[in-house]
C-alpha cells in the first residue's frame, strides 16, 4: 500500500506528532503545486484537503492548459504572458497529461464580437510570440469561411467570416492534481485527504503556528503544528481566512460558477477544440471540445453564493448553454435529453485589485466595492487605536491603488490573475490564477516561504528548478511522448491487454504504467476487465482512492465521458473496493448509493424529471 487508505492512517499519526516547516491547506492544483515544490526542497511539508484531492475547482475546469487568448481583449496581457508560457512548462513536467491540440476560433461579424479577422491574427501572433511557438509546426494561421465549414459543416454560416487556428492544450485536470500529490508524497510530504481545517493556532506573540483540524473519516479533532501555514483553498480562501481570529482579512474572492455539458460526439461532431463568441453579445466566449468519443461544451460565468462543495447545474445554466450551442450549430437541435453528463465549478476570481506581481492591474477607475472601502476604514480606525500598524494601512491602500471598478466588472471581465499575500500574523494566502499557471504560482510562493524559513527559523531549504520537477507518471522525456506511449502500449499488450486498453492505461498513468500492469497477476476481478482491474487496484493502492466516485469521476473520468459503461461497471467496482477496503454491507450500500446519486446529478436527473414549467396561457 504505497499511497492509500492504509498509509493515510500513518500520515495522520505523523501529522499529529511532527512540527512541520510548512502546512498547506487545500488539495487542489494550487496546494498540490506548492506541496511538490516544498517537499522537493526538503521542507517538512504537510497538506490537508477536506474532500478528495481535486474535488474542488481543480476537477471542474474546461480541462485545457491554455493561455486565455480572450484575455488579450481586456489587455490582461500579464495573465496571458504568464499562462501561455506555462503551457510548455506544464507539458514538460507532466508529459503524459496535457496534449497539444490546435484550437479553431470561428469569427462571426456581429455586435460584441471579441475578434474580427484582422484582430484575431494580431492576437494569435502575440499569443504565439509569448508562448515561443512562432515558426514552429504549431504556428497560428487563419482559414477562410469555406475552410471553417469544411472542418465543421454543422456550424452556422450566417455572418461567418472565417477563423483562426492556434495552439492550445487539452488537459486532464484531476489527473494533474493527483500526480503532483503522489510525487509530493513520494518526496516525503505528508498528504492527507478528508482532513478539514477548523481553527487557526497562534503563539503568544500572535503568530500562526498551526491549525486545529478534523479528520472527517472518524470525526476526531487534533492540532497540526507548523512554522508556516499557507492557504491554497481556492474559492474557499476567504472562508478559510475567516477562521483566523487574530487577523482582519479583507474579503478578496468573487467566485463565479462555470458549467459544462457532455453529449455524444455524434450529436456535436467537432474535429478539434473550438472557441467562439456565444453570439448573444454577452462578452462570453464558448468552448466546444471533443474528448473520448464525446463532445463537451461550456461555460457559464455567473456570480455564486451557494454551497461551495456542491455547486449545481441549474435549469438556467442548461438553457443558456443549449441556446448558444443551438445558435452556433442550428442543425443540432440539442435538448436536455441529449446531455449524458455535466459538471459545475467555481472560479476563484480575485475581486479586489491587490493582484500579485504576476498580473497587470486594470485601468484606474477610482471606484471600489463597499467591502474594500469598509476594510480600509476599519484598518485606519484600528491604526488610530494602536491596533494596526502603518504597514497594515499602507497595504490596505495599495489594494485600492490600481482599483478596478469592482462592482462594475462583469464576471468575465474580472482578471484571472493570482494573488500571494502574507498577513501580519504570518498566514500566507495563495489564491486566484488558473490551472495552467499553477507551477509558476507555486514557485512564487516557495520563494517567499524559503525566505521566511531562513530569516525567521534559520531553516535553509535549497531552491529546486520547478520547471524540471516532473510529477508522478511524468518521469520521461517530454519531447518523446509518442515513442514513450508506444513503449507502454507494447508492454500492456504483452500483459494481455488489447491495443486500445493498453493505450488508455498508458495515457492515464504514463511512466507508472509498468506498476499498474502488475496489479492483476491473478487475473481480472469479478465483473471487471483485466484493464479495469489493474487500473482500480493501482488507484486504490497508490492514488489514495477511497470511494467509487473518487475512482469513476476523478481518477478515470468514466462518469463524465463513458456514461454508457457505468451501469455495468458500478457494482463490480464497489465489490472490488469493498473487498480491498474491508467494507461491511452497510458501508457498501452507502457507497453505492453515493455513486448512484453522483451519476444521477451528473446526468441532470433532477432537471430531466422536473415537470415541464407551466407557461401561463
Ligand atoms: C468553469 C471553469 C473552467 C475553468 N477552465 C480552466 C481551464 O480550462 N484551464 C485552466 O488553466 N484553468 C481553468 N479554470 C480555473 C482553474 O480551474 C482554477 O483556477 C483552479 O482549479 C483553482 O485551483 P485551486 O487549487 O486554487 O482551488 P481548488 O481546486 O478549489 O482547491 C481548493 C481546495 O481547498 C479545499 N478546502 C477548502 N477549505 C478547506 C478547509 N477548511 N480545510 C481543508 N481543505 C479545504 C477544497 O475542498 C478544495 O479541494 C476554470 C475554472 C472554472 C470554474
Ligand atoms: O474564466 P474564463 O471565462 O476564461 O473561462 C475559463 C475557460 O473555460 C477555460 O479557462
Amino acid at each position: 500500500m504505497v499511497f492509500s487508505n492504509e498509509t493515510r492512517k500513518q500520515t495522520i499519526h505523523q501529522l499529529k506528532h511532527t512540527e512541520l516547516d510548512l502546512l498547506i491547506v487545500g488539495g487542489g492544483i494550487t496546494g498540490a503545486g506548492v506541496a511538490i515544490q516544498a517537499a522537493a526542497s526538503g521542507i517538512k511539508t504537510g497538506l490537508i484537503e477536506m474532500q478528495d484531492f481535486a474535488e474542488g475547482t481543480s476537477s471542474r475546469s474546461t480541462k485545457l492548459v491554455h493561455g486565455g487568448i480572450r484575455y488579450l481583449k481586456s489587455f490582461d496581457v500579464g495573465v496571458v504572458a504568464d499562462t501561455v508560457k506555462e503551457r510548455a512548462v506544464v507539458q514538460g513536467i507532466a508529459p503524459h497529461i496535457p496534449r497539444p491540440f490546435p484550437m479553431l476560433l470561428p469569427i462571426y461579424q456581429e455586435s460584441g464580437s471579441t475578434f474580427d479577422m484582422f484582430s484575431v491574427k494580431i492576437a494569435m501572433d502575440l499569443y504565439d510570440r509569448l508562448a515561443g511557438v512562432e515558426g514552429s509546426q504549431y504556428a497560428n494561421y487563419t482559414v477562410t469561411k469555406d475552410e471553417v465549414l469544411q472542418r465543421e459543416p454543422q456550424l452556422s454560416a450566417d455572418n461567418l467570416q472565417g477563423g483562426g487556428v492556434y495552439l492550445d492544450f487539452v488537459n486532464n485536470d484531476a489527473r494533474l492534481v493527483i500526480e503532483n500529490i503522489k510525487e509530493a508524497d513520494e518526496l516525503g510530504g505528508l498528504m492527507a485527504s478528508h482532513v478539514k481545517a477548523v481553527g487557526v493556532l497562534h503563539n503568544d506573540a500572535g503568530q500562526v503556528v498551526g491549525l486545529h483540524v478534523k479528520d472527517l473519516l472518524d470525526d476526531t479533532e487534533f492540532d497540526i503544528h507548523a512554522k508556516l501555514v499557507i492557504n491554497t483553498t481556492g474559492p474557499w480562501a476567504d472562508k478559510f481566512n475567516a477562521l483566523d481570529d487574530h487577523e482582519k482579512h479583507a474579503p478578496t474572492l468573487r467566485p463565479t460558477k462555470g458549467v459544462h455539458l457532455v453529449v455524444d460526439g455524434s450529436r456535436l461532431p467537432v474535429p478539434q477544440p473550438t472557441y467562439m463568441d456565444t453570439g448573444l453579445n454577452d462578452g462570453r466566449m464558448f468552448f466546444v471540445v471533443p474528448r473520448e468519443g464525446k463532445t463537451y461544451f461550456g461555460t457559464t460565468d455567473t456570480d455564486y453564493t451557494g454551497d461551495y462543495e456542491h455547486p449545481r447545474v441549474e435549469q438556467e445554466d442548461v438553457d443558456y448553454l443549449l441556446k448558444v450551442v443551438n445558435k452556433r450549430f442550428p442543425e443540432s437541435h440539442m435538448t436536455i435529453d441529449d446531455i449524458e453528463a455535466s459538471w459545475a465549478g467555481l472560479r476563484p476570481l480575485i475581486n479586489d485589485n491587490g493582484s500579485s506581481d504576476y498580473n497587470g492591474g486594470g485601468a484606474n477607475s477610482g471606484k471600489v466595492s463597499d467591502d474594500s472601502f469598509t476594510a480600509l476604514i476599519e484598518v485606519v480606525n484600528a491604526y488610530e487605536d494602536d491596533q494596526a500598524t502603518r504597514a497594515d494601512v499602507e497595504r490596505a491602500i495599495s489594494k485600492l491603488e490600481t482599483a478596478h471598478a469592482e462592482a462594475g466588472l462583469s464576471p468575465s471581465q474580472v482578471s484571472r490573475g493570482s494573488s500571494l499575500h502574507q498577513a501580519t500574523d504570518g498566514l500566507i494566502t495563495l489564491s486566484g490564477g488558473k490551472i495552467t499557471d499553477y507551477r509558476k504560482m507555486a514557485a512564487g510562493a516557495l520563494a517567499l516561504i524559503r525566505r521566511i524559513l531562513v530569516d525567521r527559523f534559520n531553516v535553509d531549504a535549497p531552491a529546486v528548478d520547478s520547471k524540471k520537477l516532473q510529477v508522478s507518471g511524468g518521469h520521461f522525456d517530454p519531447t518523446n511522448v509518442e515513442e514513450t506511449m508506444a513503449f507502454y502500449i507494447r508492454i500492456g499488450v504483452d500483459a494481455g491487454l488489447s491495443e486500445k486498453e493498453a493505450q488508455d492505461l498508458a495515457n492515464r498513468f504514463g511512466s507508472n504504467t509498468s506498476r499498474v500492469l502488475t496489479y492483476a497477476v491473478d487475473g481480472p476481478a469479478p465483473g471487471l476487465s483485466l484493464k479495469e482491474t489493474m487500473s482500480l487496484r493501482y488507484s486504490l493502492n497508490e492514488e489514495m482512492t477511497l470511494t467509487p466516485v473518487d475512482y469513476l469521476l476523478r481518477r478515470t473520468n468514466a462518469l463524465l465521458f463513458h456514461a454508457e459503461t457505468l451501469a455495468e461497471l458500478k457494482q463490480p467496482v464497489v465489490d472490488e473496493m469493498a473487498q480491498t477496503l474491508g467494507w461491511d454491507d452497510s458501508v457498501k450500500a452507502q457507497q453505492l448509493a453515493a455513486l448512484n446519486a453522483a451519476i444521477a446529478d451528473s446526468q441532470l436527473a433532477y432537471l430531466k424529471t422536473a415537470p415541464a414549467p407551466v407557461h401561463p396561457e
